[in-house]
Parts: structure tokens; C-alpha cells; sequence
């Protein structure tokens, strides 16, 4: 097992020291999942690094999810139950079957990562942070590339526009000390992740953000996992400061889906204003006594804000009704096949 952690490291909360009775708190041990793979997790508890295979009868559990362990210190460790996540995103699987997929546990600040150049975009972050509070988690947003770019408060600015409690830092990936903004999101027992389109410098930035300690924590699992691959798709790492980064590539597919209420929380500016039109179901159009385009014609909302309220709120609903569509079109199905099963087996009992 080698390294060892304290809990509190491995952000152990008094939210999951409420979950357990004193028995519990007794006889198990407390483990986070750090990295998923198909037929096992790797764990992290104060014994160590340990593997855990997965059993049919265990339920679905993602990086960071916190699980209790007996016997934990033996080959024989047995998954006793995962704890309830204070933080999840997830997602809706795209198949036949509507599963809900998830992506990761317990994170306590998302990174929304966008960068200074022509991919800058409003709208943007503001799907970003719709699914960061659907998950409840906090969003940081991380202005990527500053150094490439010459107007820099003024982006800081636009973005501060959509929410002046939003955190905003802007920042030279590439630059160690620049990127030491975000250590107060990155101490001890903290686990961040990472959302953002491609080539925006995620990477660069996990880079960073991991400094020296890829290589040590890519040692310990070499020695740890048998001569298996020491990098995985979908890990936990320490950072140099002592927080927990979450880079999982899920994140970075994410869909807005039944989230109508991370879309409300995103745009409370509007759903405020909406309480106070004329109409209880006004769609803020040309609506007589319409708060809302009343803020727009005097400059208080932008109206590109309320296009894209409309946009997201529109598009969580068609993947939210997909999913629910394909679920009763699966039963419809279901019962087709039983319907022909009984009467082939009526037809057999009379032949
Ligand atoms: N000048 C400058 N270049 C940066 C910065 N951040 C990232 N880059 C560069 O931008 C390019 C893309 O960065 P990546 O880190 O690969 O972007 P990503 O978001 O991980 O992209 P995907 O892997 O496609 O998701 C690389 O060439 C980086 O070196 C920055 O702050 N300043
Ligand atoms: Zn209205």
C-alpha cells in the first residue's frame, strides 16, 4: 500500500461523519474512490492505496465517492456502503437504456476554464454554471491565456456582469505563480475539477496545478498497481498544495439534461424579475407589464442573457423529454416482446 493519507486529506467531512453510527465509525474504514476503472476501484484511506473489485451487488459509485470498508487492511477488504455524496454531477446515458451516469463525487469547486482568445463566449460559461449549481457545487471562473491577451479587466468584467458573486481570476496557465491564484480552492481535503471546451488549456493548467507531484503520485501507483499503467482516464490527484484534483472525461462531455433548476439558479437576475411581470406565465416576449424586457429596454439585462436563458432552459428540457421518451418507448417494447412470448406460449399449450 506504501503512502498512507489522514482523512481529513482526503476531504472527509463532517457531512460524512453524520451519515455513520458509532458502530460503523468502529468497525469500517473510511475510503474514496480515485480512480475507475472497469472491473475495479482504486481506493485511498488512512491504510493506503488498495483495490477494490467490483461486484454486480455493488451500487454505481464515481471518483470521489466516499465508501466504508471491512477488514479493509486484508486482500479479503469488502465493500460495506458508499455514503451519501454532498456534491455529484451526472448525466444521462445516451441509449436505449435512460441510466443515470456518473461522472464525480464530492467536488467542492469547478473549475469553468475559458480562454482569453476568439473562443471567449458568454453564453459559454453561463452553460457552465448552469451545471455547476444543478451538481451544487462552486464555480471558480478561470480566464485561461492572459498573457495573449491586452484588454484583460475588461473580460474579468464582462464575466463578473453575469453574477458579481461569480469568482473570476484570470490567469497564464503555462505560469506557475499565476496559477497560484487558485490556491484558495486548492488546499488540503479540497477537491476541484474542470470544465471547459477543447484547447482552452485544461490540461495545461492540471499541469501546472499538479507541479511536481504527477511524478510522485505516478511512483506510488506504479509501485502500488503491479506494473499496471500508471495514468488513468478517470483519476484523483494530489495537488502540490495538498487538494484534490479530479480530472475525469466525462466532465468535459457534459450535457445539460433535466436541470432546469441549476438554469434558474445561473439566471436568477431573470427568474426575479420574472415574479414581478404581469403575467404568472408571461414568456417575457412582448407581454404587457413585462419586468424583464422592461430591464432589457433600460439596460439593466442584457438581452443576450435572456435569449440564452430561453436557449438552455429549452435544451435541458428536449434531453430531459428525450431520455423520459425513450424510457417508455423501452417499456412499449418490453411489453411487445411479452405479449409475443405469451402467445407462443398459448399456441404451444393448445398444440
Ligand atoms: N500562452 C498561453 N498558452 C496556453 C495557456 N494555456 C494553455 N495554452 C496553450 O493552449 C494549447 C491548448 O492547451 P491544452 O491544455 O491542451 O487545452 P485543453 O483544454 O486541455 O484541451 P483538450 O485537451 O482538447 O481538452 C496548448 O498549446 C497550450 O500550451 C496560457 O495560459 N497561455
Ligand atoms: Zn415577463
Amino acid at each position: 500500500m506504501g503512502i498512507s493519507f489522514s482523512l481529513s486529506q482526503l476531504g472527509w467531512k463532517p457531512f460524512f461523519q453524520q451519515q455513520l453510527n458509532l458502530d460503523e465509525l468502529s468497525s469500517y474504514t473510511a475510503a474514496r474512490v480515485f480512480e475507475q476503472h472497469r472491473s475495479e476501484y482504486l481506493v485511498a484511506s488512512e491504510l493506503g492505496l488498495q483495490r477494490i473489485t467490483i461486484h454486480p451487488n455493488m451500487p454505481k459509485m464515481a471518483v470521489g465517492d466516499w465508501l466504508l470498508l471491512e477488514q479493509a487492511n486484508t486482500p479479503e477488504a469488502k465493500f460495506v456502503k458508499q455514503l451519501e455524496p454532498a456534491t455529484l454531477f451526472s448525466r444521462k446515458a445516451v441509449g436505449t437504456r435512460a441510466e443515470l451516469q456518473l461522472i464525480a463525487a464530492n467536488v467542492d469547486t469547478v473549475f469553468i476554464v475559458c480562454s482569453l482568445n476568439n473562443n471567449f463566449n458568454l453564453s459559454r460559461i453561463e452553460r457552465y454554471l448552469a451545471l455547476a449549481n444543478e451538481a451544487k457545487v462552486d464555480p471558480v471562473v478561470v480566464l485561461t491565456k492572459a498573457d495573449t491577451c491586452n484588454d484583460v479587466p475588461s473580460f474579468i468584467q464582462q464575466v463578473q456582469k453575469l453574477d458579481p458573486m461569480l469568482m473570476v481570476e484570470a490567469v497564464n496557465s503555462l505560469d506557475a505563480n499565476e496559477v497560484a491564484k487558485l490556491n484558495p480552492w486548492c488546499k488540503q481535503g479540497q477537491t476541484v475539477a474542470f470544465m471547459g471546451s477543447s484547447g482552452v488549456g485544461k490540461s495545461t493548467l492540471i499541469n501546472t496545478l499538479l507541479g511536481e507531484q504527477t511524478s510522485q503520485t505516478g511512483e506510488i501507483r506504479e509501485a502500488d498497481s503491479k506494473g499496471r499503467h500508471t495514468t488513468t482516464a478517470r483519476s484523483m490527484h494530489l495537488m502540490e498544495n495538498g487538494g484534490l484534483l479530479l480530472d475525469t472525461p466525462g466532465m468535459r462531455e457534459l450535457q445539460l439534461s433535466d436541470c432546469e433548476e441549476g438554469v434558474n439558479a445561473t439566471f436568477n437576475d431573470i427568474t426575479e424579475l420574472a415574479e414581478q411581470c404581469k403575467f404568472a406565465d408571461c414568456q417575457h416576449n412582448s407581454e404587457p407589464g413585462c419586468q424583464v424586457q422592461q430591464a432589457i429596454s433600460q439596460g439593466l439585462l442584457d438581452e443576450r442573457r435572456l435569449v440564452n436563458y430561453h436557449k438552455l432552459m429549452r435544451e435541458q428540457q428536449f434531453n430531459a423529454a428525450s431520455v423520459a421518451e425513450r424510457r417508455a418507448s423501452d417499456r412499449d417494447l418490453g411489453k411487445f416482446y411479452r405479449r409475443v412470448q405469451n402467445s407462443v406460449k398459448q399456441l404451444k399449450q393448445r398444440g
